[in-house]
């Protein structure tokens, strides 16, 4: 979908309005050299004379129509401008997860900063291009009303002047997306530098070898296509004002040789087409605009985050938190990896969970514990099979209110510094006791729902994501090594006395898990090898920490 016709599609009325505006101020300047034109060729001075009144008038008009169309389209822009980057945003918040991470961070960094800011800047230049079309069909109607056959004459150059610039705009628009391609590349090579900064920071072959060979090369392609297609749009403007030239001379000097026509006529006709050069010219120069306005648009429906209304989520499906039981039936799912053509294919996976049950999840690394975890809480969607919450199934309808029975601790969680969505009464002294229990009140205060820092230890950090998580109260809780970098007294805390008393209060908890000193505390295990459930089995207290399963 164009830009123009997404505006037009979420404001209507604005969009009508400040194009009537624009309209009328294209009209009125058409008008006004009419008037010129009119006084130029009036036969005496006092006829001239007194065209002065309705010049004076529609030049005031011109004043007043630009400024008001233009504080129109300007507020309209900056509204469109607001309703975009927040749409933009939702679609991410909404986004399939696998989506996200198939996309990546730095395309996803891209849309927002990249995509937005050039969808920005042609919404800026929207109203010159209606202004300068409005005039140039105000122009077009009074070149009309002097002279068919020159209308013609003028028409049949203004075609060959855009049949001419077609071509390399076509280039132009393939260097465009080109671009944005090697844009979204070097974005990745800015996450690199800030993510990656300690290694490149430790290692000054690496660091040069990353600035040289692909971060400079990367920025250099950008630079490079920018200059090329800068250039492009330069000479096809050239073009365009010596074509304006040419048609100039073609009516003052060509024509008279084959046709009678008045010289009145031809000065009239000199004169529209020199007035028309500037708004020609203003449409040449955003016409590079509308071009990478398309492409964002483009790359923004590819990433899956069209900005077009979308559906309504249901938002009032609710999941009884109070269920018996969650049946993952013949779940599975696939990850492909392009570059080496491999795929990891976790499941068909056939387990029930229950209110109130403590279950291991265990395996060797790569076993796709955290994949099964994601397909538990409804992260991602199943590719194949289904989850049932008391025997009915999980839909697209339901997923929201289905993920809203899990608190979660991923092993690349994220620590919110505010308490988002948490602010119930007795909030923060429940959250200072948890912070004396983790043994983290003297780094860490609560203040107006709010963490103090978050600039901690990976160990104390993950402590303050398992308050958070704690305090968030649902029905189930998954944790994913959480205990894999704590300390002994902490591993104990968490195994020994916070999954009890979370199964006391009725949680099913779902803890993946290398810590096989604890397994003999879950009610169950199940084991996970290169994507299969290969065990599934009750733990009894008798199990010791060397216990083999499967
Ligand atoms: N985002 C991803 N894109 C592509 N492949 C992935 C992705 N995440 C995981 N995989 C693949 O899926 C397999 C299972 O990964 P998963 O993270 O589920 O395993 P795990 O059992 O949790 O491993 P670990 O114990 O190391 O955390 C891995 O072999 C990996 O190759």
């Amino acid at each position: 979908m164009s830009l123009l016709a997404l505006l037009f599609q979420k404001s209507k009325l604005p969009i009508i309005f400040a194009a009537l505006l624009g309209i009328l101020t294209g009209a009125s300047s058409a008008a006004l050299v009419a008037v010129m034109n009119q006084a130029l060729t009036s036969r005496t001075v006092a006829d001239a004379l007194l065209l002065g009144p309705a010049f004076a008038g529609l030049a005031a008009a011109v004043l007043v129509l630009r400024i008001v169309s233009q504080m129109q389209l300007n507020s309209l822009q900056q509204m469109a401008l607001l309703d975009l980057r927040l749409s933009l945003c939702r679609r991410i918040l909404e986004a399939p997860l696998r989506k996200l991470e198939e996309s990546g961070q730095h395309k996803l960094m891209a849309a927002l900063t990249e995509d937005i800011a050039v969808i920005n800047t042609t919404i800026a230049v929207i109203p010159s291009v209606i202004i300068s079309l409005a005039t140039l069909a105000g122009c077009l109607v009074y070149l009309a009303w002097l002279s068919g056959p020159l209308l013609a004459l003028v028409l049949c150059v203004v075609a060959v002047v855009l049949a001419s610039v077609a071509l390399p705009n076509r280039y132009a628009y393939s260097q465009f997306f080109r671009r944005r391609e090697s844009h979204d590349a070097l974005y990745s090579h800015f996450q690199t530098l800030i993510d990656g900064s300690k290694e490149l920071q430790l290692h000054q072959a690496r660091s040069e070898d990353f600035f040289n060979k692909e971060l400079q090369p990367t920025a250099e392609e950008v630079s490079r296509i920018s200059r090329v297609t800068n250039n492009l749009f330069i000479i096809a403007g050239g073009w365009g004002g010596f074509m304006v030239m040419v048609v100039i001379g073609i009516i003052l000097f060509v024509v008279p040789r084959f046709q009678p026509v008045d010289m009145p006529t031809l000065a009239a006709y000199a004169l529209v087409v020199l007035y028309l050069q500037q708004p020609l010219d203003g449409l040449m120069h955003q016409w590079p605009n509308l071009s990478r306005s398309h492409i964002a648009m483009k790359k923004l429906e590819k990433l899956g985050l069209s900005l077009q209304d979308p559906q309504p989520p249901s938002r009032d499906a609710v999941i009884n938190p109070r269920f018996e039981r969650i049946e993952l039936a013949d779940i599975a799912h696939s990850y492909y990896r392009e570059h080496d053509g491999a795929t990891f294919t976790l499941g068909p996976i056939n387990t029930t969970v229950r209110r109130g049950e403590l279950v291991f999840l265990v395996g060797g690394n790569g076993s796709g514990k955290t994949t099964l975890a994601k397909l538990f809480t409804g992260l991602y969607v199943p590719e194949k099979g289904e989850l049932r919450v008391d025997g009915v199934p999980v839909e697209a309808a339901t997923r929201r209110a289905y993920r809203q029975l899990f608190s979660a601790v991923f092993f690349d969680f994220h620590l919110f510094e505010r308490m988002l969505g948490l602010e119930h009464p007795g909030m923060e002294d429940q959250a200072r006791a948890y912070l004396s229990r983790l043994q983290l009140e003297k780094k860490v205060r609560v203040e107006n729902g709010r963490l103090s820092t978050v600039a901690l230890s990976q160990g104390q950090r993950k402590r303050l994501a398992l308050l958070t998580s704690v305090l968030e109260d649902r029905a189930i809780y998954v944790f994913d090594e959480w205990a894999a970098d704590q300390d002994p007294v902490f591993r104990e805390l968490f195994y020994r006395e916070l999954l009890p008393s979370l199964k006391q209060q009725g949680k099913l908890v779902f803890v993946i898990s290398h810590d096989d000193r604890y397994f003999h505390l879950a009610d169950r295990i199940l084991k996970l090898e290169s994507g299969q459930l290969v065990s599934d089995q009750v733990a009894t207290p008798a199990v010791t920490p060397t216990m083999q399963v499967g």
